[in-house]
């Protein structure tokens, strides 16, 4: 769907699609253990978030160079853009790249090579969040910090991924105030797998700004009104979802009822080579599925922009904002 909208949960390395994957194997002279990408999609179909993570983390071995990462993120802005992305607030996965022994600077300088055209050539602005791995140690986050600081003027926030339960935000206090005193905004995937109460955490010891998922928050709903009151907003990825098992089907994502319940929701595709689809996507299956009329739709579009970190440019929201509004349906 090509209403206008911002991505605010999105996995570069989540948007490698089996092709590309094949194509970067074979430059690099690196083997997959698939014998093509129809085997390879074979191997999508996930019991939970972590046997998600161990391809997610498998695959993207396959990213080398600085060239390599350009190319992923020229891939996704060009589909991003031809279902209505207008600015994409990125994720990556240094941790997963610096212990492979690729650096930070290539992996910051690729991405960058696209991102930094990305206005031009294809009508997105965008800014890039760093996300530490929670099942990672507190100390190797840390480090990771500590290792992004030459590239601090590229990188807008930091965030948390990765396996979640066992894993709660309090074990990275320390590193989020050191996030915090560089002037980096904050968010954190918490409520995906993992339980209300690490909502509550990210918000009181992380102090983010924005909960990614944040889909059990529905089982508190203290925490629901307090979410509403604060106008905290919310990632939300409904195939994902789906794909990861957090919901059965996707007519029964809690999604209407969290609108419904005036949560600040948003729709985004978090790995959408994996799960089906990118976030126009997203907004066709949750129309089909859920029902949710054009307001609604557009409800989620205009929540896009007013939960983006677009506040160093408050000019080019209106704009956004006036072309939600603006947009025709068509049948
Ligand atoms: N949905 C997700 N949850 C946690 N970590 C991730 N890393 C990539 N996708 C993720
Ligand atoms: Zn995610």
């Amino acid at each position: 769907m090509s209403l206008p909208k911002a991505e605010l949960h999105l996995h570069i390395e989540g948007t490698l699609e089996p092709e590309l994957a094949f194509a970067l194997a074979a430059r690099n002279g690196f083997a997959l253990p698939y014998a093509d990408t129809d085997e390879l999609r074979k191997a999508y179909l996930f019991e939970d978030l972590q046997s998600f993570l161990n391809l997610y983390y498998e695959l993207m071995a396959v990213l080398r160079t600085e060239q390599d990462f350009a190319d992923l993120a020229n891939a996704y802005l060009a589909r991003a853009a031809a279902q209505g992305v207008r600015h994409a607030e990125i994720f990556f996965d240094p941790q997963a790249h610096l212990a492979r022994g690729v650096s930070m600077g290539t992996v910051v300088d690729g991405l960058w090579r696209a991102l930094g055209e990305s206005e031009s050539a294809h009508g997105i602005s965008t800014q890039l969040i760093m996300c530490f791995l929670r099942d990672e140690s507190a100390e190797s986050a840390m480090e990771t910090l500590e290792a992004a600081k030459p590239y601090l003027d590229r990188i807008a926030g930091v965030g948390l991924d990765s396996a979640e339960v066992g894993h709660p935000p309090v074990k990275f206090r320390e590193v989020y105030e050191a996030a915090a005193g560089l002037g980096l905004r904050r968010v954190a995937h918490a409520g995906e797998e993992g339980p209300p109460e690490y909502i509550t955490e990210a918000l009181d010891i992380l102090g983010v700004e924005r909960i990614d998922h944040g889909l059990r928050c529905m089982e508190d709903p203290e925490l629901v009104a307090r979410l509403v009151r604060e106008r905290v907003p919310l990632t939300l990825c409904p195939l994902s979802n789906v794909r990861l098992r957090a919901v059965d089907v996707l007519a029964e994502h809690p999604l209407p009822a969290m609108l419904d319940a005036g949560l600040l929701c948003t729709v985004n595709s978090d790995d959408p080579a994996y799960f089906g689809g990118y976030v126009g996507d997203n907004f066709g299956a949750v129309r089909e599925a859920l029902g949710l009329g054009e307001e609604r739709l557009r409800e989620l579009a205009r929540n896009s922009f007013l939960a983006s970190f677009l506040e160093h440019d408050e000019e080019r929201r209106a704009r956004y904002l006036a072309e939600v509004e603006a947009y025709e349906f068509g049948g």
